[in-house]
């Protein structure tokens, strides 16, 4: 009788060894994973992604979840028969919009998430920042050039906000207790009102605030790509300011980037845009060699 294994069983043993040094390395580091609304379109995917998490939780990482929800507000909007209007990648935000706003993104789409983790076997709360004051919101100040006149003009966004102050605690308090966080970019400004916040900023913030080991973008394309379509696999602050300055970074790909770079400036070891599309983009990133993304470090 032969006691070679089989070629399968030998290909899996291979995959969990590959893993060892990295679980050894990440138990006990904090993984801030922003989970961005197109990579959530796939049922089948965002289940992967709830098993993703239940799984880095079982290892030992600690990961929190900030999730987006862009297009799924977009569709509530339509279907009100609410307008929506951009300025650079920021959704212009009225009374109205911020209503439907927080309830699509601390309603229904937290709430989703958080079941789908509790299927996977985790345990999950679904808070928004305004949660036990974990963020506190700034109104989002842009200025604009004048199309006719060429001169900057303030550009008045409404209720559209980026995290002023973090309050840590309540993320703390949630992790101790073997919970993962699950985080609607939403808060109160100190003015009482509700404030929009774009996803990747409100996640940025969050990791820097818990010193995060990785922060990881999981968005609907492979990763920064080159003029060529080329995905790059490596790049640092500095490369990224040649890449916008040249044209190959553009559009929501630009907002992506500067909180990558602001997270890395803040003290995270890396920042990683992932796609959400791969089952399991998360894992293969995180447990095998090869990495799935675009990897930003300091220079
Ligand atoms: N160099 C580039 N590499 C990859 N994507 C880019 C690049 N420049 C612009 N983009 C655009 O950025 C988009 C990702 O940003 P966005 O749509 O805001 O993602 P999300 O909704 O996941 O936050 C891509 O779908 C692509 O259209
Ligand atoms: C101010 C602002 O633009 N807020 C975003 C919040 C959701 C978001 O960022 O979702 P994605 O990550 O899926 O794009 C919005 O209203 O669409």
């Amino acid at each position: 009788m032969s006691h070679a294994p089989h070629p399968d069983m030998l290909a899996k043993t291979e995959t969990l060894i590959e893993a060892l040094p990295y679980l050894q390395r990440y138990a006990g580091k904090t993984f801030v994973v922003k989970y961005g609304g197109h990579a959530m379109g796939d049922a089948e995917r965002a289940r992967d992604f709830a098993e993703d998490i239940v799984l880095l939780k079982a290892v030992g990482i600690n990961p929190v979840v900030v999730h987006g929800g862009g297009p799924q507000i977009g569709s509530l909007l339509k279907r009100l028969g609410i307008e929506s209007r951009f300025v650079d990648g920021l959704r212009v935000t009225d009374a109205a919009t911020a209503e439907v706003a927080e309830m699509v993104l601390a309603g229904s789409i937290n709430k989703e998430i958080v079941a789908h983790i509790a299927q996977a076997g985790g345990r999950a709360v679904g808070i928004s920042g305004k949660d036990a004051g974990l963020v506190t919101a700034a109104k989002v100040e842009r200025t604009a050039k004048d199309p006719d006149s060429l001169i900057e003009q303030a550009v008045d966004l409404g209720f559209v906000g980026e995290p002023a102050r973090v309050d840590r605690s309540i993320i703390d308090t949630l992790v101790a207790a073997g919970i993962v966080p699950v985080i609607a970019p939403v808060a109160v400004g100190e003015d009482g009102h509700t404030y929009n916040i774009n996803a990747d900023t409100m996640a940025g913030a969050i990791a820097g605030a818990l010193n995060a080991a990785r922060l990881f973008l999981l968005t609907d394309v492979a990763g920064v790509l080159d003029k060529g379509g080329n995905l790059m696999t490596d790049l640092t602050p500095a490369g990224i300011a040649g890449l916008v300055a040249d044209g190959t970074i553009t559009g929501g790909m630009i907002p992506k980037l500067e909180t990558c770079v602001a997270a890395v400036d803040a003290g995270v070891d890396a920042a990683v845009i992932l796609d959400g599309r791969v089952p399991h983009a998360l894992l293969l990133e995180i447990f095998t060699r090869k990495g799935a993304g675009t990897l930003v470090r300091a220079g």
